[in-house]
């Protein structure tokens, strides 16, 4: 037997992969499983001047930074993209994207609509975006009461701004609803790995075909 080919061990040209969804949906325990069980896309790490829950690791989670920091990274033109999400900011690094891209590496983005589509305007051709629902507004407030994270005040108004987000679904390439989170995590890992097959995303073909050709 010869070289056994298949196309995902050709070279491709990675993908800016968007997750969002209203607070409480569940856009981090779904980002948490997939770069658990996928090796090929990478956290981008957001900086943010909110303060760090239980459990959330500097560096890892996020970067936590004061607000002065924040200023200089916005002053020195740091960031792809930056917003304001409640009353902090939140700002995706510009860091080794771009590089990362053209050696095939895929990156996550756990960022709100307004990142995305800032995204959108910096490298269209990147971008797959994801939009996650919760199955019932109820359903949504007993994550975020479960999650025991946020006080009853900060839970009205992520409850609040749950109806502007989810406003934002239209903007996005797919929708899929986080009801059982087992199946929808299937969903969108086939999203991920269709993307990834895109003809235009794989920079190895025009060589292969060559070859197959003679
Ligand atoms: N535009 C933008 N939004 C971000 C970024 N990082 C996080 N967010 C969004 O900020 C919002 C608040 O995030 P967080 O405080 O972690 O609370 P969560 O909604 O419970 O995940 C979420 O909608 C995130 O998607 C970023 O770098 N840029
Ligand atoms: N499909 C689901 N069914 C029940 N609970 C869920 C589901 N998905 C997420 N959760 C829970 O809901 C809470 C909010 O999820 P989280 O991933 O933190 O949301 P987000 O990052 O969108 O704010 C967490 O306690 C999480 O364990």
């Amino acid at each position: 037997m010869g070289d056994f080919k298949t196309i995902d061990k050709l070279a491709r040209r990675g993908l800016l992969f968007i997750l969002s969804s209203p607070s409480g949906a569940g856009k981090t325990t779904l980002s948490r499983k997939l770069l658990e069980a996928d090796d090929d896309i990478k956290l981008s790490v957001s900086a943010t001047t909110r303060p760090p829950r239980p459990g959330e690791v500097d560096g890892v989670h996020y970067q936590f930074v004061s607000d002065a920091t924040f200023d200089r990274m916005v002053e020195e033109d740091d960031f792809y993209e930056w917003a304001h999400v409640f009353h902090h900011r939140y700002g995706t690094p510009k860091g080794a994207i771009r590089e990362g891209l053209k050696d095939g590496q895929d990156y996550l983005f756990d960022i709100d609509w307004q990142g995305t589509q800032q995204l959108y305007q910096k490298d269209q051709q990147d971008v797959v975006s994801v939009f996650i629902l919760p199955p019932s507004l109820d359903e949504l407030r007993r994550r975020l009461e479960s999650r025991a994270q946020d006080s009853s005040d900060v839970i009205d108004s992520r409850m609040e701004r749950a109806r502007a987000e989810i406003s934002h679904w239209a903007e996005y390439d797919y929708v899929v609803i986080n009801d059982n989170v087992d199946e929808c995590f299937d969903r969108v890992r086939e999203v991920l790995d269709a993307e990834r097959m895109r003809r235009t995303r794989q920079t190895g073909l025009i060589p292969f075909v060559r070859e197959l050709m003679g």
